[in-house]
């Protein structure tokens, strides 16, 4: 693979690029063991890149991508995170290729993404940068978060980035790293599951920016059961928003279990795993040992 060249790693294919890094699927040589090894973009070294392998590292949770090891080659030689490979898509090209989930499927992606943020707000960390393209959803419909590139400590400053699309109004302002802010963002992906939109659109910047922080909750759009959620989530004031990840959590499962009964989420998953785009499996892992690349 072009300009590929991480010591220990062989690359076999792309996963997925973004602003900040690419994602390569590599086998580790010495096991044979597949990894996802994310470089910088461009492939040189990028202030926080190690910030972003400590962030990640810091959180343990069956929702967030697995932190295998950092490779740092030096001033001059590059960086590279090792993490799991995740099996699956983006919700992005769920959303893309079916429009709006079914209100189960909707839901069951929310919970899975309340339960990455509840592990690693424990862990100190806002995610900051929670959005479709980063959450991967797997064949049997469930959910892991990915790419902690614009993440922080709780409390700490931070800078005014992320995905205007899903940014609460108090990162607009470069306030601190918040769980709220992480709370706001994973009810913007909701409600865009729920209608195969984002709640406020346009892409000139500071009209965006007015809509998070001034424009009314588009709570009706939503199905009715559901909307306290939406209007709770997307509250302009972080101290409106729900205590935590986990009691917003716990919100949402029962609202799901009144509107829809015991097995919403059962029903919801079936769904993501019959979405059109979906099960792009990793290859089966080989037994263990080392095992030749196929030509
Ligand atoms: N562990 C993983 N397993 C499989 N695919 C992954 C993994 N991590 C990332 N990807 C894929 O790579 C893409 C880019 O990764 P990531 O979001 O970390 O990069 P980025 O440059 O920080 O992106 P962005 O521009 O969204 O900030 C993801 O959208 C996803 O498709």
């Amino acid at each position: 693979m072009d300009g590929w060249d991480v010591p220990g790693y062989t690359a076999l294919r792309e996963l997925g690029a973004g602003a900040f890094g690419r994602v390569v699927l590599a086998v580790r040589d010495a096991d044979g063991r597949r990894f996802a090894v994310k470089c910088p973009a461009g492939g040189g070294p990028r202030a926080g890149f190690a910030e972003e392998a400590r962030l990640l590292g810091a959180v343990r949770s069956r929702h967030v991508v697995r932190f295998v090891e950092y490779v740092d080659r030096g001033v001059d030689g590059g960086a590279a995170i090792v993490m799991e490979a995740v099996s699956g898509r983006t919700l992005k090209e769920v959303l893309a290729a079916q429009g709006a989930l079914r209100p189960e499927a909707a839901l069951s992606v929310f919970r899975g993404i309340l339960r990455a943020l509840s592990d690693a707000h424990r862990a100190g960390v806002a995610h900051r940068d929670c959005k479709p393209g980063n959450v991967l959803v797997d064949e049997r419909g469930a959910v892991t978060l990915v790419d902690f590139g614009v993440a922080g400590r709780i409390g700490a400053d931070a800078a005014s980035i992320g995905t205007p699309a899903y940014m609460p109004p108090e990162q607009w302002q470069g306030l601190p790293a918040s769980p709220a802010g992480d709370l706001y963002a994973a009810t913007a992906v909701f409600f865009e599951c729920l209608t195969g939109h984002r709640p406020y659109r346009g892409d000139y910047l500071p009209n965006l920016a007015a809509q998070h922080m001034h424009a009314p909750v588009p709570d009706a759009e939503a199905p009715e059961p559901l909307r306290h959620l939406v209007r709770r989530g997307l509250a302009k004031r972080p101290e409106e928003r729900p205590a935590d990840a986990a009691s917003f959590r716990a919100d949402a499962e029962a609202a799901a279990r009144r509107a829809y009964g015991r097995f919403w989420e059962r029903k919801g998953r079936a769904a993501l795993a019959d979405a059109p785009a979906c099960g792009r499996p990793l290859p089966r892992p080989l037994p263990d040992g080392p095992w030749a690349l196929a030509a």
